[in-house]
């Protein structure tokens, strides 16, 4: 059985396996890490190993804290990924997007997949049918862009994501919503439809935070699984025992 965490840029995501089959996930502040994740290893004695993926600049400590307990497993860009990483920078590429990526080669063999994560920021991973991974795309996510339109304005509310069902904003409200979640959906048709020009078949996971709240409004057929980042660690660490 086995923890994995991932520390993504707002709130930590845990889940528990059994195998293939997650049997209990978790979402956590910061501040918790040490006590949510005891309670967790407390409920289930027959955890092994725990697996991290961490995009924070957090103390290793934090992590290795439960070493006395079960093995901890960082992973990192030296882990073995399942994919030729064809970014120029690969040292900066973000653990989560390779996390990502090595899931969507493992639950999708021999096809082009793009990894959308609309999460904290949303980001694009795409990985051709030969496994070689391209890169992809960052951009602002949805409480990233309502917290913008509101701090760098005077006059912007703050306010929580809600589905417009105009296009055309009758208030200052509406045309937030307009901006902030019809800008998001057609950013997302976007991409998929350029990437269609030159990969006209690929599998389109979508995860993150706001795959619910976007997953039917998007035009194509995606996979929507927001707990993706979290089972393809399990998929990862099963590869990495191989
Ligand atoms: N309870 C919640 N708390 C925070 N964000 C939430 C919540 N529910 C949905 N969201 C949405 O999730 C998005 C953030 O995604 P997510 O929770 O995946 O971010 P994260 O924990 O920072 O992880 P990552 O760094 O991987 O994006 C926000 O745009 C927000 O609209
Ligand atoms: C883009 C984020 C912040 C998304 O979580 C993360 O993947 C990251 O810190 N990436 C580093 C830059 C890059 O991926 O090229
Ligand atoms: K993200």
């Amino acid at each position: 059985m086995i923890l994995t965490i991932d520390a993504g840029n707002t709130r930590i995501k845990g889940a528990v396996f059994e195998e293939d089959t997650m049997l209990s996930d978790f979402v956590f502040p910061m501040e918790d890490f040490k006590i949510s994740v005891s309670k967790i290893l407390d409920v289930h004695k027959d955890i092994t190993d725990i697996v991290v993926a961490s995009v924070r600049n957090m103390p290793l400590d934090d992590f290795f804290w439960f070493q006395n307990r079960v093995k901890v497993t960082l992973i990192t860009h030296e882990s073995i990924f399942p994919f030729r990483n064809l970014y120029e920078t690969p040292l900066t590429l973000g653990i989560d997007r390779m996390v990502l990526s090595a899931g969507a080669v493992l639950a999708f063999p021999g096809q082009n997949r793009l990894v959308v994560d609309a999460g904290t920021c949303i980001t694009y991973d795409f990985v051709a049918a030969d496994d070689q991974y391209l890169g992809g795309a960052i951009s602002p996510g949805i409480r990233l862009r309502y917290e913008a339109l509101h701090h760098y304005t005077a006059k912007l509310p703050l306010l929580k994501r809600e589905l417009p069902d105009h296009y055309i904003g009758k208030s200052t409200n509406q045309s937030m919503h307009s901006g902030v979640v019809n800008g998001v959906i057609n950013e997302i048709d976007g991409f998929i439809a350029r990437y269609e020009q030159q990969y006209p078949n690929f599998t389109i996971i979508l995860t993150g935070g706001d795959t619910d709240f976007l997953a039917k409004q998007l035009k194509n057929t995606i996979f929507a699984n927001s707990n993706f980042l979290l089972e393809s660690l399990n998929h990862i660490f099963q590869y990495n025992q191989e």
